[in-house]
């Protein structure tokens, strides 16, 4: 089953619907496209001109993440069904103009992992859509709203295959790109994370730094004292990638506070809710340390928070970590 047969069966569900979403997804979909095949041509750059190299022109090219910043822009403008557009390369969030508004409000990371470009290591975008409910005029309030508000989330994997997982509230499911049809196909229908898993992921780099609960749980995962084996470190650095991996194989995703960077690294509205929505809606948690992640209510747009995300059983150990510290503090 291709994707827009999917959304066509989801929208056949809902007779209020009048196709909007499904026009939406459609033009999201169409950016994953061209997204995945500007980074498919990213190590020819300096030979075609792509991806902030100089091509046998003489020309000055966009970078990768600027680019598919002004594809997601273009598309979901031109979709004629939103009105508030939040990305990571813009410091402010766009309004589209009134003759092509729409009530959809989408936040998204366009290049997530753009650190591994140059290395060919799996990178993505990320992103969620909230809905303006009545016809009011969109203020920047429609989407400092919490992640649980959102209508549906995804992310499409550019890496060995190009992947897009998406959630509209009732389950996740996985799509590939199929490059001779251009399509993307349903292969991971319906995926449920393990309710515990084998494997953690965290940048090690940074545990001088760490707090308490992150320092114990880490320790745990390495020397555990229930007579359990010692869990595998696997670490990315593109939060697509080790998302991916830990909602198919199981384990935890760690990005937590520190000393240096209190508040954590990733960006709420468009890395920590898009990616804590799917967790959920796979049977899986997501935590910030303090509480359920998709019940923080951001306060500004590129806000960031410490995130615990992943299997059911591994997320609720650090919980504990965490309320024992509270309680002993
Ligand atoms: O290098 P660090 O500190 O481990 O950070 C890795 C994290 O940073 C990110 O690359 C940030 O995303 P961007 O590339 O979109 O800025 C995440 O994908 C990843 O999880
Ligand atoms: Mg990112
Ligand atoms: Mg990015």
């Amino acid at each position: 089953m291709t994707i827009t047969r999917f959304v066509l069966n989801e929208q056949s569900k809902r007779p209020e619907s009048r196709g909007d979403f499904t026009i939406l997804l459609s033009h999201i979909v169409l950016g994953c496209k061209f997204v995945c095949s500007a980074v498919n041509k990213a190590g020819l750059a300096k030979l075609i001109g792509l991806a902030g190299e100089t091509n046998i022109q003489g020309e000055e090219q966009k970078k990768l993440d600027v680019l598919s910043n002004d594809v997601f822009i273009k598309a979901l403008i031109s979709s004629g069904r939103t009105c508030i557009l939040v990305s990571e390369e813009d410091e402010e969030a766009t309004f589209v103009e009134p003759s092509l508004r729409g009530k959809y409000c989408v936040v998204f990371d366009p290049l997530d992992g753009s650190s591994n470009i140059d290395c060919g290591v799996s990178i993505g975008t990320i992103f969620g859509i909230y809905m303006v409910k009545d016809n009011h005029a969109p203020t920047l309030d429609d989407v400092l709203q919490p992640g649980k508000n959102m209508l549906a989330a995804g992310y499409c994997m550019y890496g060995s295959s190009c992947t897009l997982v998406l959630s509209t509230g009732s389950g996740v499911n996985g799509f590939t790109l199929d490059p001779s049809l251009g399509e993307f196909i349903l292969t991971h229908p319906d995926i449920k994370i393990p309710k515990k898993g084998k494997i953690y992921s965290v940048n090690e780099g940074n545990a001088k730094n760490w707090d308490g609960p992150t320092t114990k749980y880490v320790e745990k995962c390495k020397f555990p004292t229930d007579g359990s084996s010692p869990k595998s470190l696997r670490y990315i650095g593109s939060m697509v990638a080790d998302v991916h991996r830990t909602l198919l194989y199981g384990g935890i995703f760690l990005y937590p506070a520190d000393k240096k960077s209190p508040n954590g690294k990733l960006r709420v509205l468009y890395e920590v809710f898009p990616m804590s929505f799917l967790m959920e809606q796979a049977g899986g948690q997501s935590f910030t340390g303090k509480q359920r992640a998709l019940d923080l209510i951001p306060t500004k747009i590129h806000e960031r928070s410490p995130i615990f995300l992943g299997s059911y059983d591994d997320v609720e150990e650090i919980k504990a970590l965490y309320a024992a510290e509270q309680k002993n503090a």
